[in-house]
């Protein structure tokens, strides 16, 4: 198995971490556009296999993308983060360039890989290298609400004073903050509805701390995250290379999927060795469906930026 990050930076890195550690590759490439930057960061990583007992080989290299050919996997990272106070769809000059550049370039040396598009706005970004690859919609998957339904489960966890692992819990709609639906009414512990544990005040203060996640974080540290980002990204790499058929909320290409067509929007996916193998229909309620519908009216107008840009 070979699986290239395109993207040394804190996302990137930490998830070809992570995607080390489980041990999910034999080769990993980490690719980015600066000198010197994933080379040192492999070689840093490399020199952890000693404590961390793994096998994995990582290689840092400078915009090489013959290195990365016969990837199965590909992950994007690359592209700026948003400042505090930025929100992410105002990353779209800039990144929607750089996703449409490095996905040419992987696909002239993996024409047959399955991508997973991290880069924000990632709904928008997503669609992109659906329109731009002709892959198989099938083969492009963004990562969005692996990230959003962990978040969901740290801050339902907080407040129920439990574990996130005995949580189920699902965000779906788009990876922004006012478009994801962390989907209350249908989350669990250990099979029991939350919601017969929390008052609405807490129900409500729970999805509205998930949906701005990631603002907060940002605010916080001055950039945005990564170690969850990462962490989310590898967590569906594993789902992938190890045919694990789990069901991850991923941003992926609807046709009439959710009433909604010709858009990648988040819904929960099986994630197997075929990249995103079905969608699973949660059967919303009419609430729950005018906000989906909301959100893929704000993540359409963003998709026609795109076109409105000549990038498809
Ligand atoms: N979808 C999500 O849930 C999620 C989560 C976290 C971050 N992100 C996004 O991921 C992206 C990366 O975030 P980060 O914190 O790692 O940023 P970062 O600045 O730490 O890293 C980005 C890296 O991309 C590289 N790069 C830029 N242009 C490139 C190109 N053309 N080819 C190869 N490499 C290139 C840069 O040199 C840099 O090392 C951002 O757009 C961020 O908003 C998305
Ligand atoms: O918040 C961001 O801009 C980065 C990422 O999308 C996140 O949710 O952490």
């Amino acid at each position: 198995m070979k699986i290239t990050v395109v993207g040394a930076g804190a996302v990137g890195a930490t998830c070809a971490d992570n995607i080390a550690r489980k041990e999910l590759a034999e080769e990993l490439i980490l690719l980015d556009i600066r000198e010197g930057f994933a080379e040192g960061k492999a070689i840093d990583m490399m020199q952890t296999a000693a404590l961390l007992e793994f096998d994995t080989k990582i290689k840092g290299v400078t915009n090489d993308y013959a290195a990365t050919a016969d990837s199965e996997v590909v992950v994007i990272t690359s592209g700026l983060p948003r400042k505090p106070g930025m929100t992410r769809e105002e990353l779209i000059g800039v990144n929607a360039g750089i996703v449409k550049s490095v996905t040419e370039n992987i696909l002239k040396h993996s024409p047959n890989t399955i991508i997973i598009v991290v880069s924000n706005p990632m709904d928008t970004m997503n669609y992109l290298t659906l329109k731009s690859s002709g892959l198989p919609k099938n083969r492009v998957i963004g990562m969005g609400g692996a990230l959003d339904s962990a978040r969901f489960k740290y801050y339902l966890s907080q407040e129920l004073g439990c574990s996130p692992a005995d949580l189920n819990a699902v965000v779906i709609g788009g990876h922004g903050d006012t478009t994801m639906i962390p989907l209350i009414n249908h989350a669990t512990w250990n099979s029991i509805p939350v919601t017969q544990f929390l008052s609405k005040e807490q129900q409500d203060k729970i999805v509205a701390d998930t949906m701005v996640g990631g603002a907060t974080l940002t605010k916080l540290i001055g950039t945005s995250a990564w170690y969850a980002p990462g962490a989310g990204t590898a967590f569906m790499v594993e789902s992938i290379v190890r045919d694990q058929k789990k069901l991850i909320s991923c941003g992926v290409a609807l046709d009439g999927e959710y009433g909604q067509k010709d858009i990648s929007l988040v819904v929960p996916v099986v994630l197997g060795k075929n990249g995103w193998e079905k969608i699973v229909d949660f059967k919303l309620t009419a609430d729950e469906q005018a906000s989906f519908n909301k959100s893929a009216d704000a993540v359409r107008a963003m998709n026609n930026v795109l076109a409105d840009s000549n990038l498809i």
